[in-house]
């Protein structure tokens, strides 16, 4: 039996497939570069970096194939408005709707809320993607180097940068950092969660750490519960965070955000 990212990585070539039959790729592209500015992902990063404090990507998800339903009560400009209070960087939306019950209106009612740089979190396979990122209003947009061949991400990132898009590219282990490592972006995120079997360890940010230079940015992604796994992260000079759980489970998710990243 294929594991959940073949099946989600499937599930996105059909909807790419539809999502082209229905716009073109010309149109989606035109829809993409008539949109205001991007918002700057990396700097929102850097000035929280700066200023002594932890930057905290807080994720706007309802659901996830490994938790199922997370949040029932699931308002996206409610929650966003929360996190921009709480003092996140920026904020991550996932818009799959199949495996995450997420759409692309969730990242519209987000990033409408508050004036945060928003991620597109989705499962990127293909250009078309990228555009539509971009044309729903999209800051940044995820690769995963897992789902992706080196030459396709090195063609997503070149038409992300086109379009004044961030982008986030995550690995899991070494040989996934260093194609990882290949693209221009600072933003190295490291999953905690193997997305093959949903097995969580805090260890491969740290094992990975060492190879990641200091003109990057790593992102320590997944599994982010407890202040202790903030302390954990710190104490080894991780200061960028991609959270969602913890915070979706929370009544009031921005409150979450503040109480997991007191110092
Ligand atoms: O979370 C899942 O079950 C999952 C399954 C397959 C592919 C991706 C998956 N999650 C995406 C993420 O990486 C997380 O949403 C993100 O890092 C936040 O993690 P958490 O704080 O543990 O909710």
């Amino acid at each position: 039996m294929s594991d959940i990212l073949t099946k989600i990585l499937a599930v996105k070539a059909e909807e790419v497939a539809a999502a082209r039959a229905a716009r073109s790729l010309a149109a989606t592209r035109a829809a993409a570069e008539e949109q205001p500015a991007a918002r700057d992902f990396v700097a929102a990063i850097r000035a929280k970096i700066a200023a002594g404090e932890a930057a905290v990507i807080a994720e706007v998800k309802k659901a996830s194939p490994s938790k199922g339903v997370i949040r029932p009560d699931f308002r996206p400009a409610e929650i966003a408005a929360s996190y921009a209070r709480g003092g996140a960087a920026c904020l991550s939306v996932l818009t799959d709707r199949q495996f995450f019950q997420g759409a692309p209106e969730y990242l519209q009612q987000a990033r409408a809320a508050c004036n945060l740089p928003v991620l597109r979190k989705d499962f990127m396979i293909d250009a078309y993607q990228v555009y539509e990122a971009r044309a729903m209003g999209a800051d940044c947009i995820l690769l995963i180097v897992a789902a992706l061949s080196p030459a396709q991400m090195q063609e997503l990132e070149t038409i992300a940068m086109e379009l004044g898009m961030a982008v986030l590219v995550e690995s899991h282990d070494g040989d996934e950092l260093d194609q990882a490592l290949r693209l221009q972006t600072p933003l190295i995120g490291i999953n905690n969660r193997n997305l093959r079997t949903f097995e969580t360890r805090l260890e491969t940010t740290l094992d990975l750490l060492p190879r990641i230079g200091p003109d990057r940015i790593p992102v320590t992604e997944s599994g982010i519960l407890a202040p202790a796994d903030v302390a954990l992260m710190q104490r080894h000079r991780v200061d960028t965070f991609l959270v969602g759980e913890a915070f979706m489970r929370a009544a009031e998710p921005g409150e979450e955000l503040r109480r997991l990243f007191a110092r």
